[in-house]
């Protein structure tokens, strides 16, 4: 097993969500953790929105217990990078997947993971992370089930016919995170964000992203060097720190 040094794995059973179980074990951690779940009965999503997490689908939480403030939100992108080479490795159908601004994975144009980032306070100037990560391997929601507009959601399985345990989906994701997560650490934002764009989805092409209370469309022309998503409008540049987007 290719176990990336320095990064500790705390498998889990059935839990109410890895992100409560990486909060109630912070304390303890005092190095990058991986946290999985067989099954999790009261998984988040974004925006306060439900995730359906049965058995068979991959749920973790990676713990990073130190990090600078100004260089967490811009980890989703790391992890999606991560989720992007463990799925070409695990399928050789790297064609097949794209990456949806701020941090979803697409395959064949529906979403089949999501990336959740919650921060916690670990004294001093100095940040916990908590990067939530939901695959749907064998099982995606009905359509109905997600917000109107949102992306159709879809399974590996049902997509590919691959049958890959969330154990093998861990040792394909670990090490390409670590990956990711070096880079970042010597090279800071720009090799991330290189490589981020060239697997993005709808780069060029006109999207909807929904703000707090409003939305902006435009032409999705980058991500910027601090993360943000660059539409252009009839009136000009906006630059979007969060929201969703909607093709
Ligand atoms: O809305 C999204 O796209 C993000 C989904 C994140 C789901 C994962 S599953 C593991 C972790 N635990 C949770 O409760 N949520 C995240």
């Amino acid at each position: 097993m290719n176990w990336p040094p320095g990064y500790a794995h705390v498998p889990l059973g059935e839990v109410g969500s890895t992100l409560d179980e990486a909060a109630r074990r912070f304390g303890e951690m005092s190095g990058p953790t991986w946290i999985t779940a067989t099954r999790q009965t009261a998984a988040r999503g974004r925006r306060g929105r439900a995730w359906a997490n049965p058995e068979g689908n991959f749920a973790a939480t990676l713990v990073l217990p130190r990090v600078a403030p100004e260089a967490a939100p811009l980890r989703s992108f790391v992890a999606a990078l991560a989720l992007f080479d463990a799925f070409a490795a695990l399928t050789g159908r790297a064609e097949s997947f794209a990456l949806k601004w701020p941090n979803d994975v697409l395959l064949n144009g529906g979403k089949v993971a999501g990336i959740l980032l919650e921060g916690r306070p670990a004294g001093g100037r100095l940040s916990g992370l908590a990067i939530g990560i939901g695959v749907n391997l064998a099982e995606a929601p009905a359509a109905d089930e997600v917000e109107p507009g949102a992306l159709r959601p879809v399974s590996l399985a049902g997509e590919t016919g691959l049958t890959v345990p969330p154990g093998d989906f861990l040792e394909a994701l670990a090490p390409a995170y670590a990956h990711w997560e070096a880079q970042f650490a010597d090279l800071g934002f720009a090799p991330i964000r290189t490589a981020w764009l060239a697997r993005a989805a709808r780069l060029g092409e006109t999207v909807t992203a929904r703000l707090t209370s409003s939305e902006i469309t435009g032409v999705m022309r980058e991500v910027d060097e601090a993360g943000q998503l660059v539409l252009s409008t009839p009136h000009g540049l906006h630059r979007i720190a969060a929201g969703d987007i909607f093709f």
